[in-house]
């Protein structure tokens, strides 16, 4: 199977390469194009636009950063919808919201292109080992025909119906996961504040009822504050805005994730936007009066 890949960010890159060991044969494009030369080594082609891709592939996968990023790559100069046509499918895999995913499957099959939304839980190790939660919603006949290659990238895809399904699913996954870390960073301040020990606490939640893989993951390296970034804190602060903003749409009241979103905004605005979720840590000590340097 050819595929076109889009976006070879953190996640895209990874997904790539995980396509191409396991044999299929993947074009690719980036709008920092020196980045595909890396895929280029594991044996991609390369294309210089987003509508050669599409083109030259029957079905093409995005993952891009955000809502302006995916409708830049579908609706501007040399995009997705200026050669889309009947019988190739286009599968974003960006978190957005879901009306920018209704947007950009209106357009491409107004042009007789068939669209998925198809999200995924998991961050840079899941995406590396091909453990991904896919969260797909559109055309079923398209989600049938890309199994193959979710079954790749991923441990587990899940079919949600309309246009729309799989972001509201991932926008409430991220919603919880940002609201989360911001309970994790305040229990650690308040155990370092309190004269506990923090590596004491990671042990006795990691035992508890409450033990994720999340703590255990991060905590370590927060206790360093090291944030070398796999799911960078811009894009989970974009999802609790778009999170919000879907609760808004159904009268939803979130007042631990609007506060969490807070503590991200705080975060980004300390110049940390770029390093992992996890760093919301050091606002949350910031806002405790306890900050370390921040990294
Ligand atoms: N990292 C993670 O753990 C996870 C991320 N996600 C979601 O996946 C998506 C990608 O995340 P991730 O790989 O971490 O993000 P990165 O920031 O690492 O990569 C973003 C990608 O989007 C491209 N891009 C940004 N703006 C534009 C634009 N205007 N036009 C064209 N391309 C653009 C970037 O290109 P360039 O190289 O030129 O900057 C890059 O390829 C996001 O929606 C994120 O929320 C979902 C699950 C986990
Ligand atoms: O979107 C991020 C993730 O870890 O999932």
């Amino acid at each position: 199977m050819e595929i076109g890949f889009l976006g070879l960010g953190i996640m895209g890159k990874a997904m790539a390469v995980n396509l191409l060991r396991h044999g299929f044969k993947v074009t690719v494009w980036n709008r920092t194009l020196s980045k595909c030369e890396e895929l280029a080594a594991e044996g991609a082609s390369i294309e210089e636009t987003p509508a050669a891709v599409i083109k030259k592939c029957k079905y093409t996968i995005a993952m891009l950063s955000d809502p302006s990023a995916a409708l830049s790559v579908v609706f501007d100069k040399d995009g997705v919808l200026e050669v889309i046509c009947d019988g190739k499918g286009y599968i974003d895999m960006s978190t957005v919201d879901p009306d920018t995913s209704l947007k950009i499957s209106e357009a491409i099959e107004h042009k007789g292109g068939y669209f998925l939304e198809a999200p995924v839980s998991g961050s840079k190790k899941p995406a590396e080992d091909g453990q991904l939660v896919i969260l797909a919603a559109g055309k079923k006949e398209l989600y049938e025909e890309i199994i193959p290659a979710f079954d790749v990238l991923g441990k587990k895809s899940f079919y949600l119906g309309q246009v729309g399904n799989g972001a509201k699913m991932k926008l409430v996954v991220n919603m919880i996961m940002g609201s989360m870390m911001n309970a994790f960073s305040e229990g650690l301040c308040l155990a370092d504040r309190s004269g506990l020990s923090c590596q004491t606490l990671l042990d006795v939640l990691d035992l508890g009822g409450i033990a994720n893989p999340m703590f255990k993951m991060k905590g370590p390296t927060m206790l360093q504050s090291s944030y070398s970034p796999a799911f960078p804190l811009k894009h989970q602060q974009k999802d609790m805005r778009l999170a919000l903003a879907l609760g808004d749409e159904n009268a939803v009241s979130m007042p631990v994730a609007a506060a969490a979103n807070e503590a991200f905004k705080k975060a980004r605005s300390l110049g940390l936007g770029d390093l992992d979720f996890s760093a919301v840590y050091e606002a949350v000590k910031v806002a405790e009066g306890s900050a370390s340097a921040t990294k």
